[in-house]
């Protein structure tokens, strides 16, 4: 670590208050020469993708998320219209509920959001309400999973008769999001409201979603388009209806993204910041995934940073074949939370223990808006989150442990836009490093498929409970089915008021009636 490397090795964009510090990433020119036409490939196959290539061969389709805070790079005119006219709508909704034109069931104002969704339909929406929506004109709270208690916890702090409710599903057929919005009518409609007077509907036109809308009659429907990724959809209607309606100021996040892009897109590689992160995430795991990335922001409003990136990370690049049909499954794993919390739980194993990481320190330059009391002569709260983030990057330093800090000066509409587009451009990049097709997701199928198994299967062991005690062993047999999973059928039915269960000397033991 030297003061020389540190002005080497800095990115530093003044006009957007952006740098990029690699200094501790030990990333030499030998090891980028070595790249060379990687890097050369990194760049068209860039071009190609923001001209509308095919860049999802399994799926056959572009990939446009860049288009969206630059319609003018849309490939045809229909694209474009297909963002331009979305975003003037959602803007106009937004403004409509604001000042009463859309109003509740009850010709009401609408005071709060439930959000339902799961994955990039809700974590890029959390991240952005949690970073920036501290002055919001609505509360926004979530439904991203299929878990009742948490539903129902989450619907006891809501006043229903002011709350609209956002449906976001690309796809329009995802369980979890299909059963969060079941949930939600049924909580309505027992309190009274007409559930499709209070619904918003976010996704592909003609899906599931989609005809429940119509059929229900929805307030309003915002389309998605397929060539949007759902980990990539945060400034696509999936983020920006949401945003637009907290009345957060979208304009500046999607200026933001625009601006990084426009850095980014330079093929100028000293200079270009998502290059330089994917070759040094490349350096760090070896091309290979050896290490993990921890994501430290020294700033509560990026908690959820780390949330968000594992999706975009871990989605796009953890595959097991590359382009070639090989099999090298690739990928980073992401985890983290912030600084210096962070340094008071496992920051130690970190520092000390299995080297199986590189750290990226998130710096928000400056401390709060207004005056800072002295905690001790002369140091304020600031001071001392800045003390700890450089001195975590040292002791780790110290003991060989690579990190890289990237650096804004605070979390602004603006900014939150630029960190979005420079992590989503060094995914792109990365995967061309590493070969790999980056916005498929074959993997998440293989869980859904399971899943759907194991639902057939509870549906056939619910039809076989009677009066009389059986074992799993009778029930598999009268069923046809593994006994371990027919097993944890019963004990789920057991668990939920729909079986009795008596517990033997072990589960072939245990016993199951009505
Ligand atoms: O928006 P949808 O279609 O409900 O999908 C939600 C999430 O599910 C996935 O498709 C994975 O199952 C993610 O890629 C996506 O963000």
């Amino acid at each position: 670590m030297s003061w020389k490397e540190y002005n080497e090795s800095l990115v530093r964009y003044d006009d957007l208050g952006f740098s990029l510090d690699l200094s501790l990433m030990d990333v030499t020119a030998d090891y980028k020469a070595g790249l060379g036409d990687k890097i050369t490939k990194v760049f068209d196959d860039m071009v190609a993708l923001e001209g509308g290539a095919i860049a999802n061969p399994d799926e056959a389709r572009m990939v446009g998320h860049y288009w969206l805070r630059n319609p003018e790079l849309a490939p045809t005119g229909e694209l474009k219209a297909a963002i331009t006219q979305p975003l003037k709508d959602l803007k106009e909704f937004a403004e409509h509920v604001h000042t009463g034109r859309v109003v509740t069931f009850e010709g009401k104002i609408f005071k709060e959001l439930l959000l339902i969704g799961i994955g990039g339909s809700a974590l890029g929406p959390q991240l952005v309400s949690q970073a920036i929506g501290k002055d919001a004109k609505m509360k926004i709270t979530f439904f991203d999973n299929t878990d009742p208690q948490g539903m129902d916890d989450t619907l006891a702090t809501l006043n229903m008769a002011e709350t609209l409710v956002l449906i976001i599903s690309k796809s329009g057929g995802t369980p979890e999001t299909r059963n969060g919005m079941l949930e939600a009518k049924a909580a309505f409609e027992k309190a009274g409201i007409d559930f499709g007077k209070h619904a918003v509907a976010v996704t592909g036109v003609g899906s599931k979603l989609d005809r429940f809308a119509e059929e229900h009659g929805f307030i309003a429907r915002f389309p998605m388009d397929d060539w949007i990724g759902g980990r990539t959809s945060v400034l696509s209607t999936v983020g920006l209806v949401p945003a637009a309606l907290q009345g957060l100021d979208i304009d500046a996040l999607l200026a933001g993204a625009a601006a990084m892009d426009e850095k980014t897109r330079s093929r100028e590689a000293d200079d270009n910041a998502a290059l330089q992160l994917a070759i040094a995430w490349h350096k760090a795991t070896n091309g290979r995934g050896e290490k993990d990335m921890v994501i430290l922001p020294y700033k509560d409003s990026l908690v959820l940073f780390s949330k968000y990136l594992q999706q975009l990370v871990m989605e796009s690049l953890g595959k097991e074949k590359d382009l070639d049909g090989n099999v090298v499954n690739q990928g980073i794993a992401v985890y983290g939370n912030k600084g210096s919390t962070d340094q008071h739980a496992y920051v130690q194993q970190l520092r000390d223990g299995v080297n199986n990481f590189f750290a990226t320190f998130i710096e928000v330059r400056r401390g709060r808006e207004g005056k800072s009391i002295e905690v001790d002569p002369g140091n304020t709260s600031a001071d001392y989150l800045q003390g700890f983030m450089r001195g975590t990057r040292g002791a780790l330093y110290e003991n060989g442990r690579k990190s890289l800090t990237i650096s804004i000066y605070e979390v602004t509409p603006f900014s939150l836009g630029m960190l979005i587009a420079l992590f989503e451009r060094t995914v792109s990049f990365y995967a061309t490093l590493v070969n790999i097709n980056a916005y498929h997701q074959p993997g998440v199928e293989a869980g859904k498929a399971a899943a759907a198994t194991f639902l057939n299967l509870l549906g056939r062991v619910r039809g076989r409970l009677v009066s009389e005690a059986k074992n799993a062993d009778e029930v598999a047999f009268e069923v046809d089915g593994d006994p371990e999973a027919v097993y944890h059928c019963l004990v789920h039915l057991a668990n939920n008021g729909e079986a009795q269960m008596s517990m033997g000397k072990s589960p072939a033991e245990d016993l199951f009636q009505l």
